[in-house]
């Protein structure tokens, strides 16, 4: 008969184990990814994830087809501004992407697994490269409001404590138990970004530093903004770690930049505060930038696309 203690153990595994059948599994990112080859012609090799506000970086995709996620078995529904909610497939400069208009955050009540359900549903069709966009505030002095931050590296705060949509059963089919999570965001393709900003003439305004996510869904008080300062962060914000993670994982080639909506206030003695209508705002000035280095980077991408 065994003491109090081992029955508390046992119980806690039956708890987990419970909860990660509720998690998808190999078959539904597949069901997912087959019922979309069914609805499109289009064979993607790029994927990218808009940012809050960022939508507008699907407006350039060429022969369009488009998906309400609502429509799309299995997918996860957007519930926050500026993120429309549609899966978007199309041509940009020859090569063939698939754009999500519209990303999934934790603080929306979404398992990490939910948030990241697409990448995988990506790999399964076929995607190499993922480019990941997000908005978010600046932790550094020398960053400005409306800079775009090529991301070097992140820091996942979620993920550090135990947060992670690799728990659980790992599927071998997709990647390793342990992946590395260094060098994720590929070197050639930051330089590449770089000497794209140049000849558009706009490097006066891009940066590069380490993105942090945090949980959200409120902004930080002025002690946690200090704290991540101290880290070293350069920009805060409440995804893209998950979607790098899951993408990596899976062998993907990763991209990410962030767009640098507004200063974290930091002193005691500010009175500005931020909040999404601003966030929202600011998403839309550097919109066009943003598309036009986008374009630019997938055109210039060595790809290999075949169109079904
Ligand atoms: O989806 P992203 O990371 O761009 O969204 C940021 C973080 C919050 O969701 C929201 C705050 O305004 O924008
Ligand atoms: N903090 C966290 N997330 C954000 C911010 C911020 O200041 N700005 C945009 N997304």
């Amino acid at each position: 008969m065994s003491d109090d203690s081992e029955v508390v153990g046992e119980n806690k595994m039956e708890f987990f184990t419970i909860l990660y059948l509720f998690e998808p599994g190999h078959e539904d990112y597949q069901r997912t990814a087959d019922w979309l080859l069914s609805q499109t012609q289009h064979r993607p090799k790029v994927a990218i994830i808009c940012g809050s506000g960022l939508g507008m970086l699907a407006d350039a995709l060429k022969c369009q087809d488009s998906f309400k996620y609502s429509d799309i078995p299995g997918f996860p529904q957007s519930t926050v501004k500026g993120h429309a909610g549609r899966l978007v497939f199309g041509e940009l400069k020859g090569k063939t992407c698939v754009c999500m208009q519209g990303r999934f955050h934790m603080y929306e009540g979404h398992s990490l697994s939910k948030v990241t359900f697409p990448v995988r549903v990506f790999k399964l069709l076929g995607v190499e490269t993922l480019i990941v966009t997000n908005a978010a505030g600046s932790l550094a002095d020398s960053y400005s409001c409306g800079d775009i931050m090529i991301i070097r590296d992140h820091i996942n705060f979620p993920g550090l404590a135990g947060l992670n949509p690799l728990n659980g059963p790992n599927d071998d089919k997709f990647g390793p138990r342990f992946p590395p999570m260094s060098g994720v965001y590929d070197k050639s393709l930051r330089k590449m970004a770089f000497d794209i900003c140049k000849s558009m003439g706009v490097s006066q305004y891009i940066q590069e530093g380490v993105y942090c996510m945090v949980g959200g869904p409120n902004f930080e008080s002025i002690a946690e903004a200090r704290l991540l300062h101290k880290l070293g962060v350069d920009a805060v914000g409440m995804s893209t770690a998950p979607e790098v993670l899951v993408a990596s994982h899976c062998g993907m080639r990763v991209f990410g930049l962030s767009l640098i909506t507004n200063k974290v206030v930091k002193s005691y003695e500010d009175n500005e505060s931020v909040n999404h209508e601003a966030v929202l705002e600011v998403s839309k000035m550097r919109s066009e930038t943003l598309q036009a280095l986008v374009t630019e980077l997938i055109s210039r991408m060595d790809i290999n696309n075949n169109t079904a």
